[in-house]
């Protein structure tokens, strides 16, 4: 095969620049302004490479590119394009491409990415289940939303196991959720489980399901996650917190590919995939010996790691205004807009919730401002906010997943319950903590020391 490359580019100043780096790397090269003449010359030759730009005079990029499917199978296209969305990624290889670039580039990485693509012929790409695609949108412009955006595009017609890793409210249950809707799975279920929320001697029968009296208060039969999400995708919240029990018999489903309910004869077929995310160094949690290290290898066959939102603060205008615009949305208010000004403050906070905070933020922007622009001044505290707690403090999204699972098992009397559990819990606690002492355990929960002592008794 030839090693030639051809640039079909029609800013002249870009197409410049890349042909001299091509060149100094010894490859033949010519250039095209536009698709028409790049077609002509495609008549009477084939040039080892194509790099194109998707906006061309006259056509796009992309309809070059399913033309060129056609015209030249095994062609390997290099597409170079301005916009840096998540869609332009999964469309650029779901069209064929063998990689994308979004501009502005490095040339060293430009001229890296042609070596390979000499060397490595053009793979076929299937057609994605496009109708299937929707749901809230990732946003990102920053390095390292651009790699988990090429990630998630490389993946689209993939089955592997992903684990996805960043602090909470990072954004891994979104990410997750865009592994699968640009899948193959895209038409089947998304069901997602936070280990963390749900108390160990329950996850098993969470995730699995189980029989009619498979133990005492199984009144019914009932499916497990697994089940709901058959011919679709498992999404394993807090990977990390899963009791070792489970973590064994989760290791058997992913490799056996079959599981029985609790109590049930039964085998079931698993076809599932599984994504699983953690804010947990697991590595580090198989060297502690908390995590099995056969599980964890099976997980993390690709890892996509989504830093801290205070480490990528070019995401935060667009990130805020696409926040705005849901915030809006839920709410039925009008959008509101941040001034420069209060950009710049948000660009320099340091976000310990991450984008949840930011959306809490701009949901209370949207519905506590009385103008449509919202300057410095007119931003809540950073304290103000919810989900700026620190991971664990925020017990009420487990509370709402227990309540959940209450509603599903068809419990009565659920706030009843949940109180009881919530005293009982909090007065073990400040008895612990204070050593036995009543009287500063009650202080501790703000009750007097009868009451205390009424609660122990009843
Ligand atoms: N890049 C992004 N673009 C748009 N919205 C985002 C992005 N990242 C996060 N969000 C939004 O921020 C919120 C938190 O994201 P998500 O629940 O995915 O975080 P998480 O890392 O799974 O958190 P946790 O570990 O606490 O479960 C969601 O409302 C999500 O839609």
């Amino acid at each position: 095969m030839s090693d030639s490359v051809w640039i079909v580019e029609d800013d002249r100043s870009l197409r410049w620049v890349m042909e001299e780096a091509l060149g100094e790397e010894g490859h033949a090269v010519r250039s095209f302004a536009d698709a028409e003449s790049f077609r002509d010359a495609l008549d009477r030759e084939t040039p080892g490479l194509v790099v194109m730009d998707v906006r061309l005079p006259g056509a796009d990029g992309l309809s070059e590119l399913d033309w060129l499917a056609g015209a030249k199978p095994g062609l390997p296209v290099l597409l170079i394009t301005a916009q840096t969305d998540l869609d332009m990624a999964v469309t650029a290889y779901e069209r064929g491409a063998f990689e994308y670039l979004p501009k502005p580039f490095d040339l060293d990485e430009f001229t890296a990415l042609v070596a390979r693509g000499l060397r490595a012929g053009r793979g076929k790409a299937p057609e994605l289940d496009r109708k299937a695609r929707a749901g809230d949108a990732l946003v990102g412009e920053s390095p390292a939303m651009q790699q988990v955006f090429r990630t998630i595009g490389r993946l689209y017609q993939s089955e592997m196991s992903v684990l996805i890793t960043g602090q909470s409210g990072t954004g891994k249950e979104l990410v997750a959720r865009a592994l699968h809707e640009n899948s193959p799975r895209a038409r089947g279920p998304f069901v997602a489980v936070n280990s963390a929320a749900i108390p160990a001697e329950l996850l098993e029968s969470e995730l699995f399901g189980h029989e009619k009296g498979a133990f005492t208060g199984a009144v019914a039969r009932r499916t497990g996650r697994f089940e709901q999400a058959q011919g679709g995708t498992l999404f394993l919240d807090e990977i990390g917190d899963m009791p070792a029990a489970l973590q064994t018999r989760l290791l058997r489903v992913l490799s056996e590919r079959e599981y029985y309910r609790v109590g049930g004869r039964e085998p079931i077929q698993a076809n599932v995939r599984v994504l699983a995310a953690t804010h947990q160094d697991l590595g580090q949690r198989v060297a502690a010996g908390d995590f099995r290290e056969d599980l964890f290898h099976r997980l993390n066959v690709i890892r996509i790691h989504i830093p801290p939102l205070a480490e990528r603060p070019e995401d935060i205008p667009r990130l805020a205004e696409h926040l705005l615009d849901r915030a809006a949305e839920e709410t039925g208010l009008p959008p509101r807009r941040f001034t420069p000004k209060a950009i710049q403050v948000l660009r320099r906070r340091p976000w310990p919730g991450n984008v949840r905070e930011l959306m809490n933020l701009c949901r209370r922007v949207t519905v506590m401002s009385p103008t449509a622009s919202v300057d410095a001044e007119g931003l809540p505290a950073p304290e103000a906010i919810e989900g700026t707690r620190a991971r664990g403090e925020d017990w009420t999204r487990g509370l709402r997943e227990w309540a959940e699972q209450q509603a599903q098992a068809k419990a009565s009397g659920i706030a009843e319950t949940a109180r009881e559990q919530l005293e009982q819990t909090l007065m073990d606690w400040a008895l612990e903590k204070t050593g036995g002492h009543k009287q500063r355990a009650a202080h501790l929960l703000g009750w007097g020391r009868n009451t205390l002592t009424r609660k122990l008794r009843s």
